[in-house]
């Protein structure tokens, strides 16, 4: 399988493309020095694109991805506020972006040449907005907002609207400051990472009535942690079978086992790692992790040991200045 780790360093404006070999190596393939602080990236779902969201002037730059990874600018789209997180519908029609400072999400469609348009509709009020998530089955969009501990629910509409499902919400634990999301492969669970008490929630997509239910909250810190909580990225194996979330405060990464329905999350330990790991990803076969430290600088690469997904260090390696998101995308 063929690689390449992208990572997003707004300090120095730059995006670092990496090769990931097949032994978990990685060599530097291109650096890219962009006008703007770089922030959230997606791969569009044909793998052709990278998109990025940019400020101070808010924009997503959409860079087309060469057969050996390396990326070129292929155009750009403004933004309603500044972007804290990106991403796509599963057909790669529309894009989406979440944003925390401007309180938004909004919808843009991606034209026929895969660069993103205009927004065409916004939808405001969402206080601290921190990402846009669409489900498997591509029909609902789960939107937390971070400063209302409330998962906000839209439907995907055929026409590329968004509209509040009929269950509009669903709310957290106060306090608890919902951020980012991920899918079960198996559509049926949701899993969430609270910012500021650094827990993680199952949530069940369909209870008996049909409804986004809670049916899990952990405390994803050490027993004994007494400092500032402040959560901030979450991610599963392909296969399901292992959640990995950050801390900031700590540095850390816990690492979860997840039962096979996906209903039930058991911590198996916790992995020191980067300074202030804002972003981290896993690869596409479910071997290696890669995070980022922001006030490092450096990106740590990580296998995933069986048979309970611990994390043995590999490498560390030098990147931009305040490097805060990793894509791995797969060439072939
Ligand atoms: O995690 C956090 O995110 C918010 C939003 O990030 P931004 O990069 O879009 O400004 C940030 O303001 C907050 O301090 C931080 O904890």
């Amino acid at each position: 399988m063929k690689q390449v780790v992208y990572t997003a360093s707004p300090e120095s404006q730059q995006i670092h493309a990496w090769r990931l070999d097949e032994d978990g190596a990685l060599s530097l393939l291109q650096v890219t020095d962009v006008s703007g602080q770089v922030q959230p990236m997606v791969v569009s779902p044909k793998k052709d694109f990278l998109y990025v969201g940019v400020r101070p002037n808010f924009r997503v730059l959409a860079f087309r991805i060469a057969a050996d990874g390396t990326l070129s600018e292929a155009g750009e789209a403004p933004l309603p506020g500044s972007p804290t997180h990106i991403s796509t519908d599963r057909t790669g029609s529309y894009l989406f972006c979440g944003s925390y400072n401007d309180a938004c999400v909004s919808i843009s469609p991606i034209g026929e040449d895969g660069v993103p348009q205009a927004p065409t509709q916004v939808i405001r009020e969402l206080e601290g907005c921190h990402s846009a998530n669409i489900d498997n089955a591509n029909q609902t969009l789960f939107v937390p907002a971070l400063k209302q501990d409330r998962i906000c629910l839209y439907a995907l509409n055929a026409d590329g609207t968004l509209t509040p499902r009929e269950q509009a919400q669903v709310t957290t634990v106060e306090g608890a400051g919902p951020r980012h999301m991920v899918f079960h492969p198996n559509g049926s669970y949701a899993y969430c990472v609270n910012e500021l008490d650094s827990t993680v929630d199952v949530w069940a997509l369909a209870n008996a009535h049909g409804e986004v239910e809670r049916v899990q909250s952990l405390d994803m810190m050490p027993p004994g942690f007494s400092e500032t909580r402040w959560a901030a990225d979450i991610h599963l194996t392909p296969d399901g079978r292992y959640l990995y979330a950050c801390d900031r405060t700590s540095s850390t990464l816990t690492v979860f086992s997840v039962s096979e329905d996906g209903g039930l999350l058991t911590i198996e330990g916790y992995q020191p790692t980067e300074t202030q790991p804002r972003g981290f990803n896993i690869d596409n076969s479910g071997r290696y992790l890669v995070a980022a430290g922001q006030k490092s600088h450096h990106i740590e690469l990580y296998r995933i040991e069986e048979p309970q997904g611990l994390l043995t260090p590999l490498a560390r390696y030098a990147v931009g200045q305040g490097p805060m998101w990793v894509v791995i995308h797969q060439l072939d």
